[in-house]
């Protein structure tokens, strides 16, 4: 038997429920597999912990989290509660920074059964390499004197290292699926940190001749997404541009809702964090309507980082047998509920046993 210690971060808002959906679905594929166990920790940090510490997380949380196998993370954020740049900052980035997940790869296809609201989506099937790690998420700036004279000021930070890293990775990506590199870019209005991105991105390209490559301004790329999103396969971008391009990612496939998440710590000195792109959705909370699928197929993504492929893709086989029979959340045309949805996932992984 082989034994994962997964720590568990369900957060705010639908990151409970979509949480315990996902959690019902690695044990059955446990079951099935019968030679795994998934052994979760959960960990009740989030807004309502801030309000009655004073903090999004303990002082030693970081500490605790390194003790295991992967990190498995709902969604963070109750702006009644606690700021979003607070509650953010405090949790969902303090992880990714200090475990140093420095790059963060959320995929975008087609799913079966789902509609996208795009006229024709042609089987699109791609993947974002968002760096994780700085960018235009820094904390390098401040806000100085008051009323009218009132300056904030907010540096974009870009490393060599990190950049090299994101590109790196997106090029060896593009290797195994095949294909091209497409480099979001905004070098026309951002003159600094945007020509030394796009200046790395070359010199990388260099090294892989067959890699077929281009870059686009984050503005065109946006509509191109819209536009044909089946002409893109590996897309590398910086932290802002990679964020806004993957909830683009999620809305063309049908719903942000389904969109998932690995935030990598390459060399695996520390665990790796897995989560669905979307947030904590303070608007459906408590309704049973949340949809489970991004945070199941976060799960899958976190199976195939632990070495179990085979028990991740019958995860996200049984997720499109489950759509494709209809049975859906209100965000992608269904009348089913969080709890019907997996219910259902469930009893299709577990028919896969049986043949
Ligand atoms: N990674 C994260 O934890 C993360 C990501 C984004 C936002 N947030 C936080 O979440 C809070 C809400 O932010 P927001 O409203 O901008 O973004 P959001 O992703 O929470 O919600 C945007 C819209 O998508 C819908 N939606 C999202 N996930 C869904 C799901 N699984 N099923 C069905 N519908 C879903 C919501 O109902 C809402 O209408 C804020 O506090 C924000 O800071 C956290
Ligand atoms: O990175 C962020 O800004 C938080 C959230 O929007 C995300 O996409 O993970
Ligand atoms: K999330
Ligand atoms: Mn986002």
């Amino acid at each position: 038997m082989k034994n994962f210690r997964i720590a568990c971060l369900p957060g705010d808002g639908i990151g409970l429920e979509v949480m315990s959906a996902a959690q019902d679905v690695l044990q059955t594929a446990a079951e099935i597999h019968g030679g795994v166990v998934f052994d979760f920790t959960n960990f009740p940090w989030g807004s309502d912990y801030y309000v009655e510490n004073g903090l999004m997380m303990p002082e030693d949380g970081i500490r605790q989290l390194k003790e295991f196998d992967t990190v498995f993370l709902g969604a963070v954020g109750n702006p009644k509660l606690v700021p979003d740049h607070i509650s953010l900052w405090g949790m969902l980035i303090k992880i990714r920074r200090e475990l140093e997940l420095s790059l963060n790869v959320r995929p975008a296809r087609v799913l079966r059964g789902i509609d996208s609201p795009l006229h024709s989506p042609n089987d699109f099937n791609f993947i974002v390499v968002r760096e994780n790690s700085e960018g235009e998420y820094s904390e390098a700036g401040g806000v100085i004197h008051n009323g009218p004279d009132e300056i904030a000021v907010q540096n974009g930070i870009f490393t060599r290292k990190a950049t090299e890293r994101a590109i790196r990775y997106a090029f060896k990506l593009a290797k195994k699926r095949g294909s091209k590199v497409t480099s979001a870019t905004k070098s026309n209005g951002i003159v600094h940190s945007m020509p030394f991105w796009d200046r790395i991105f070359n010199e990388v390209a260099a090294e892989y001749p067959d890699v077929e490559t281009r870059s686009v301004h984050i503005d065109a790329l946006s509509a191109f997404l819209v536009t044909k999103p089946e002409t893109f396969d590996v897309i590398v971008a910086s932290n802002l541009f990679g964020d806004i391009l993957t909830d683009l990612g999620g809305a063309i496939m049908g719903s942000i809702g389904i969109a998932p998440s690995a935030n990598l710590n390459p060399e695996g000195k520390y665990p790796s964090m897995f989560e669905p792109v979307h947030g904590s959705a303070p608007d459906i909370a408590g309704q049973g309507k949340a949809n489970p699928l991004g945070q199941v197929w976060t799960a899958s993504m976190m199976l195939d980082h632990l070495g179990l492929p085979e028990l991740g893709a019958a995860i996200l086989e049984a997720c499109e047998e489950v759509t494709g029979e209809g049975i859906k959340t209100p965000d992608i045309g269904g009348t089913s509920s969080t709890e019907e949805v997996t219910a259902a996932i469930c009893s299709a992984l577990r028919k896969k046993a049986d043949v």
